[in-house]
């Protein structure tokens, strides 16, 4: 396990193409690469997978059609780690950070939020990110049976209270103006945080 106790954990969660990736970045350039690192769940199932089957660690990490061709091969065995271990990648992806302010970039599972909110209580907000069927399907999205209609997709569809919902539609400002109000919440979260580990005199 990490050594670090991370102050504020962002889980974002969201379909395929709905811009999880675009809005993490923006959000991790806000609060500084020095303050904030982005995890993803999937990075040591992809390397492993990767290691495994002889393919492009890079290339599954990407958004390209490569990582697509891969995806439901990846779900599958992946399903089949997380049945053994619930848990078994939020702790490999927690082993390399360093920084106070961690974003999750790509929760799907009601398990995932649980091992947070478990390991982490107080610390955890989950995201989610919303893009329409239309703009998503510009930015390459089609939908795939097995893949679209199943968790990977929908583990987060019901069930779920989010503490803020992105929609990332493509317009600028309504996206940065979102963002705002987002990275104001972590602000005075994390001052909240130090006032309460603040021990008064005695
Ligand atoms: N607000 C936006 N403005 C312009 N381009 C965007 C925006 N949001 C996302 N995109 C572009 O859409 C594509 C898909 O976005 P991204 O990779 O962030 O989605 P994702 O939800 O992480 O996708 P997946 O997990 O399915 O690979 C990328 O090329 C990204 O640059
Ligand atoms: C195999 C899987 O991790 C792929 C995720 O890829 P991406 O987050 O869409 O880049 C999805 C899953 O775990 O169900």
């Amino acid at each position: 396990m990490t050594s670090i106790q991370p102050k504020i954990i962002l889980l974002f969660s969201g379909k395929r193409k709905s811009g999880k990736d675009y809005v993490t970045d923006l959000m991790q350039r806000r609060l500084t690469a020095e303050m904030c690192c982005i995890l993803r769940l999937s990075a040591p199932l992809k390397q492993q997978f990767a290691k495994d089957h002889n393919l492009n660690y890079e290339e599954l990490l990407g958004c390209g059609q490569y990582k697509e061709s891969f995806r439901a091969d990846m779900i599958r065995w992946g399903e089949m780690k997380r049945q053994q271990d619930s848990g078994f990648f939020c702790r490999l992806a927690i082993q390399q950070a360093t920084q106070p302010i961690w974003i999750i970039s790509d929760c799907r599972r009601i398990s995932d939020v649980q091992w947070f909110r478990e390991t982490f209580p107080d610390r955890t907000k989950c995201i989610r990110v919303e893009a329409s069927e239309q703009i998503r399907s510009q930015r390459g999205w089609n939908f795939t049976p097995g893949i679209d209609d199943a968790e990977s997709e929908c583990g987060l569809d019901e069930g779920m209270k989010f503490d803020w919902i992105i929609g990332n539609d493509g317009e600028g400002e309504i996206l940065n103006k979102q963002l705002d109000e987002l990275q104001a919440s972590v602000a005075s979260q994390l001052d909240l945080n130090s006032q309460q580990n603040i021990q008064p005199d005695s």
